[in-house]
């Protein structure tokens, strides 16, 4: 009996110790040894930039460009005049810091100096920097690379730097940095941990069981939380969607009947004139798109042709393109002129845009909508005359702005439901690649169930594990490093 569980916890405990090694690829950094520096702060005039160095020779580089001084104590500011080692050329008084390794960014020796942010000062460190044996220019990424081959950060962590290096609005800062936390990359241990105890009570099953020295209920045990794995992936993977909108904006299509005031409405919320306003009906024809900060939610937000029928070829091309985006539409912001809602263009988009859409019920594949009845200005002071069967909607004025702050909680509330909501939900799969591995994962598992003997469906568990440990990069693939690293620039 003992031996045959001690085997197991051991395979266990071997398998848990691969997966939580957070070493990333194991593979060294292209061009590793040699120590790189780059600008890290942004490019052009500024009060202070940051300059910093990665690699072993980064010592010799911050003594000799302070003239031979000993180190600053490690991690502590110290200020120090910097001069070229080369001509002894004084170049700036600079706050240095020394962050010998494994303790820094990216686990080597590293130095940062902190300089007054002048073009001449700036070029000038490069230049010095330069001329220091074993030190060369930073490629992209390079420094989170290295910080990456050293453990120092597992794959999604690194995909999380990135977005938020590249964030825009507030939501999609919070979610990135949630994802640098780590959040997801431990989610992802937590169940590769479930799938190694699994396969190794598989394993000891099929080389102990004659003995008889098992527990029965093993292979029950396996089942069940391999059925509990299922479930918890089925819930993020619905969830999946989410995750890819809050990244690249969700779609926003304004549409209603013509002059109903949509271009007004597209400018006025993206704060720039995007859309010619006019009082002619049939002046948009083309789609025009622009990406918005909407209650801080990316989205992309696109004007349409007011949808009318029998007009000339040009303007029926526009409204085919409209009703083309419509349908592509995650949120649908829904225009009407409140003092014209009797009209037959009106009643028409009521009844086969709105009525159709307003009656669905909102689950996550479905479109959602806001209807929203512009130019409140015009009427009068009893309020809107108009049938009383209209779905809930909101009043606006594009012309005073009345109504505006409503209608961007309204959108707040769609968007969130939209994009998840970084700050309370679980950490969200941001990127095709996340979903492609849960995925399969997934898939992997229903093998394991499927398997008629118990080679197979240890076989199962493990590819499954295997697409677990590629979402965090423990897979070693260097082609995706090459795509994820590309999207950070020099000094990074
Ligand atoms: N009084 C008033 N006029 C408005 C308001 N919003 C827009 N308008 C006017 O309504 C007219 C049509 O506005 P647009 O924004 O061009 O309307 P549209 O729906 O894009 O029109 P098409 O592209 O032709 O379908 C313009 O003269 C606007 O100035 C509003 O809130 N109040
Ligand atoms: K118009
Ligand atoms: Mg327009």
């Amino acid at each position: 009996m003992w031996r045959g569980l001690w085997t197991l916890q051991a395979r266990a405990a071997r398998g848990l110790l691969r997966l939580c090694s957070r070493h990333g690829s194991g593979v060294p950094a292209p061009g590793s040894g040699a120590t790189i520096f780059a600008l890290s702060s942004g490019q052009g005039r500024c009060g202070v930039a940051v300059i910093r160095t990665s690699g072993p020779a980064s010592g010799p580089a911050l003594r000799g460009l302070t003239a031979g001084r000993d180190l600053p104590p490690a991690r502590s500011a110290s200020l120090r005049l910097l001069s070229d080692p080369r001509s002894g050329e004084p170049l700036d008084r600079a706050l240095v810091l020394w962050f010998p390794g494994p303790q820094s960014f990216t686990g080597e020796d590293c130095a940062e100096f902190h300089v007054h942010g002048g073009f001449a000062v700036v070029s000038g460190v490069l230049q010095a920097l330069g001329g220091v044996p074993g030190l060369r220019p930073a490629e992209a990424g390079e420094f989170t690379r290295r910080a990456f081959a050293r453990g120092k950060l597992s794959l999604t962590e690194v995909e999380g730097l990135a977005d938020l290096i590249h964030a825009e609005t507030e939501a999609q800062r919070r979610q990135a940095l949630r994802q640098l936390d780590g959040e997801l990359g431990r989610l992802c241990h937590d169940w590769a941990e479930t799938l190694t105890t699994a396969l190794a009570h598989v394993e000891a099953y099929i080389d102990f069981s004659e003995d008889d020295n098992l527990e029965e209920d093993v292979l029950e045990r396996v089942d069940s939380s391999v059925r509990g794995l299922e479930a918890a992936l089925g819930a993020h993977l619905r969830d999946a969607r989410r995750g890819q909108r809050l990244r690249s904006g969700a779609h926003v299509v304004v549409a209603g009947p013509p002059n109903a005031g949509k271009s007004s409405l597209v400018n006025l919320l993206s704060r720039k004139p995007v859309s010619i306003v006019s009082p002619e009906p049939g002046t948009t024809r083309d789609v025009l798109e622009t990406p918005v900060d909407l209650a801080g939610f990316p989205a992309l937000l696109s004007d349409t042709a007011g949808l009318r029928e029998g007009v000339g070829p040009v303007e029926q091309e526009g409204v085919r393109r409209a009703r083309a985006r419509l349908e592509q539409a995650d949120l649908i912001l829904a225009v009407l002129d409140a003092s014209d809602l009797t009209s037959p263009s009106s009643c028409n988009f009521l009844d086969s845009v709105v009525a159709h859409l307003a009656t669905q019920s909102t689950n996550e594949s479905s479109q959602r909508l806001l209807l929203v009845l512009n130019k409140l200005d015009l009427l009068s002071s009893e309020g809107p005359g108009f049938s009383p069967d209209l779905p809930p909607h909101l009043l606006l004025s594009c012309l005073t702005g009345e109504g505006l702050e409503s209608l961007l909680e309204a959108l707040r509330k769609e968007l969130a439901a939209l994009c998840g909501d970084p700050s309370t939900g679980p950490p969200l799969l941001t990127r095709a690649r996340h979903q492609h591995h849960l995925q399969a994962c997934l898939d992997a598992l229903g093998h394991y169930k499927e398997a008629r003997d118990l080679a197979l469906a240890a076989e199962g568990l493990r590819v499954a594990r295997g697409h677990l440990a590629r979402l965090t990069g423990g897979g070693g693939t260097e082609e995706i490093l090459d795509v994820i690293f590309r999207d950070f620039c020099v000094g990074k």
